[in-house]
């Protein structure tokens, strides 16, 4: 991986604009981190703006954790934009796994542009790979082992051309041939809501510095490392102000002296 302090200088220096078509659940938190990592975020959502917005930003993240109708030809607008202009999108698949409206909108996404990097926890990336799968809620199911979801995320990323990241206890980043798997984080980043679409936005972050390998990878290695710093046992309201004051100032080298990673390639 590119050394994360090179594209965290990148990221300081050039303030990236950052798109969000997010979910109302954890939009503020995603915005907040957007910001801790020195980009700029926009949350904007209307349809007839879209177009004009993902053109003047810098990468893009579609999040589909609480999509409607409005939503969802806002995202259609946006992926449209951002292919023309060569805007780097992540697509983050929250819910594909309970919703079968959210798992068909997704590979619909998915076929009409590839995103930089797809996006889920081992559930939802496991259901964008086998159709018939199915668990309820947004959560990770905690049956599916990293062996099996790692195979679903490499013929993914084969399929489509993509990046996938896969998040999880292990996070894993694959673009079909190279894999990495990040093991940094805590129990605590999975008891709040929300930490996976923050960890969304920061792909997108690190995606107007770097390749998707990287920027995932690096998005990874972010939240984990600044999730073990934020470790608390006052609970989860603390645990979060914390993750967020970490995630503002966290040092270079602290980020490498915690940070654990394998790569391989196949
Ligand atoms: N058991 C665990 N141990 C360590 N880190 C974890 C664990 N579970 C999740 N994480 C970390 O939490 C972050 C969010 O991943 P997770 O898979 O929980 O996202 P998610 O299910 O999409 O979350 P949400 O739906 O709340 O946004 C990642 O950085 C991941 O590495
Ligand atoms: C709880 C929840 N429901 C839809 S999105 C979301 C935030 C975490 O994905």
């Amino acid at each position: 991986m590119r050394r994360l302090s090179e594209i965290r200088g990148a990221v300081r220096e050039n303030r990236p604009l950052i798109h969000c078509i997010t979910n109302p659940i954890s939009i503020n938190q995603c915005a907040n981190t957007v910001l801790a990592a020195g980009a700029r975020p926009i949350m904007a959502e209307h349809p007839a703006e879209v177009d004009e917005i993902t053109e003047s930003a810098d990468a893009l993240v579609l999040n589909t954790g609480n999509i409607t109708d409005v939503r969802m030809v806002s995202m259609e607008i946006s992926l449209q934009a951002a292919a023309r202009e060569g805007i780097p999108v992540v697509l983050d698949a929250v819910g594909t796994a309970c919703s079968g409206l959210r798992r068909g909108f997704v590979l619909k996404l998915l076929e009409t542009a590839a995103p930089a990097v797809l996006k889920g926890n081992y559930s939802e990336i496991y259901a964008l790979y086998h159709a018939a799968y199915h668990s309820p809620g947004v959560d990770a199911d905690g049956e599916l082992d990293e062996a099996t979801v790692l195979d679903a995320a490499r013929e993914l990323a084969k399929r489509y051309g993509t990046v996938v990241l896969a998040s999880g206890k292990t996070d894993i980043v694959t673009d079909g041939v190279k894999t990495a798997r990040i093991k940094n984080g805590t129990p605590q980043l999975a008891a709040v809501t929300g930490t996976g679409c923050m960890l969304g936005v920061l792909c997108g972050v690190f995606l107007s510095a770097c390749p998707g390998m990287e920027a995932a990878s690096a998005a990874c290695v972010m939240l984990g490392v600044c999730g073990q710093l934020a470790e608390t046992e006052k609970g989860s309201g603390t645990f979060m102000v914390s993750l967020l004051d970490a995630l503002s100032t966290v040092t270079d080298a602290q980020l490498e002296n915690n940070m654990s990673t394998e790569e391989t390639a196949l």
